[in-house]
């Protein structure tokens, strides 16, 4: 079932797969390598590899025998650090299969545990460091207590950079095949802000309806606003066809959903490729922000961007009538 999910299908299963993290991998293959680690907390934001990089540690200690020797945990089960006890408690009775020394207890959202929960963990890791190994995930190292703190090695994951984001979504779309355009990626990428996760979840559903992924296909796969829209939009108001304008902007935000702000984002992403004048762009980029501005301070959408319709249509009839720089004398 998990591999009907492109994100688990293509979850990394060795060192070398994992994109990115060098100095992190390069620290757990030391402990491979030695044959001993100590505790680790990993932390960093959603869908950077936090969860991935503790499984393919595992496979590199134990090989074939890797889910005999580790025990996967949530920290936010509801029955709370007394199961948790329990399952360590049960699992770390019997030794290790395999040559390694010690099992390994993967313990995802430690940052949800009171801080009551977390002293107790630290006593169960005490209690059973002989025989087992903790790796701590969390997203916020700041709410986990500094006595457990200490006791582990500590690594920070960060978001995943565009290029490395991009090599792999290119890489899965290619095994699947896929066509993934570059207007694609750089959406995904400022979506997903960097969450592996997340990005391979958006590229696997806008992949469900066609099979050349462009900017378009992962715009309606989000609640996002659409490039095409977009630039119809502005066409119409640029060329003074107001009506239509209107239509379409209600269109989008009453049938569509669409908020007001994300037609100013989506705005100012289309604007870099539009083929206008620099000026008339500068023109133009200034005026969304002066909307965005107006948004954020809570205006009323609708009006707001029937302002920024009226103006486009202003700037358009001047642009119309000035010929562009080049043929200024
Ligand atoms: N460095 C990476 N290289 C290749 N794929 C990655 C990497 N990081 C994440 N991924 C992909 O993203 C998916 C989610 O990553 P993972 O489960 O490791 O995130 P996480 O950091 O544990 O997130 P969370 O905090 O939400 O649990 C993986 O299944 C994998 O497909």
């Amino acid at each position: 079932m998990a591999e009907l999910f492109w994100f688990e299908k293509y979850r990394p299963r060795s060192f070398d797969e994992v994109v990115d993290l060098e100095e992190v991998k390069a620290r757990l293959r030391e402990f491979v390598r030695g044959g001993n680690m100590p505790h680790l907390l990993f932390y960093g934001p959603p869908g950077t590899g936090k969860t991935t990089m503790a499984l393919v540690l595992a496979r590199e200690l134990y090989g074939e025998y890797w889910r005999e020797n580790t025990l996967e945990l949530n920290a936010s089960d509801e029955r709370g650090i007394n199961v948790i006890r329990e399952r360590v408690k049960e699992f770390a009775r019997t030794a290790p299969v395999g040559k390694a020394p010690f099992k390994l207890v993967i313990l995802d959202e430690a940052d949800n545990m009171t801080s009551d929960a977390q002293q107790a963990l630290r006593r169960i890791m005490e209690m059973y460091a002989q025989n087992t190994r903790f790796i701590l995930l969390a997203n916020y190292v700041s709410r986990i207590i500094d006595p457990i703190i200490s006791r582990c090695a500590v690594f920070r994951f960060s978001p995943m950079p565009r290029s490395l984001m991009a090599e792999r979504l290119r890489h899965i779309a290619k095994s699947e095949g896929i066509e993934l355009r570059d207007d694609a990626i750089d959406l995904i990428y400022e979506v997903s802000e960097g969450d592996m996760r997340k990005a391979i979840n958006l590229l696997q559903v806008a992949a469900a309806t066609s099979k050349v992924v462009d900017a378009n296909a992962v715009a309606s796969a989000t609640t996002m606003i659409r490039p095409a829209d977009v630039v119809e939009l502005f066409n119409l108001a640029f060329n003074g066809d107001v009506t239509k304008a209107r239509e379409k902007l209600r269109e989008l935000m009453y049938v569509k959903g669409i908020a007001g702000i994300d037609f100013i984002r989506a705005f100012q992403r289309e604007l870099i490729r539009m083929p206008l004048d620099d000026e008339v762009k500068a023109e133009i980029a200034e005026l969304l922000a002066e909307v965005d501005y107006r948004l954020t301070q809570g205006s009323d959408e609708e009006l707001q961007l029937l302002y920024l319709l009226s103006k486009l249509g202003a700037i358009g009839k001047r642009a119309r009538q000035t010929p562009p720089p080049s043929k200024r004398r």
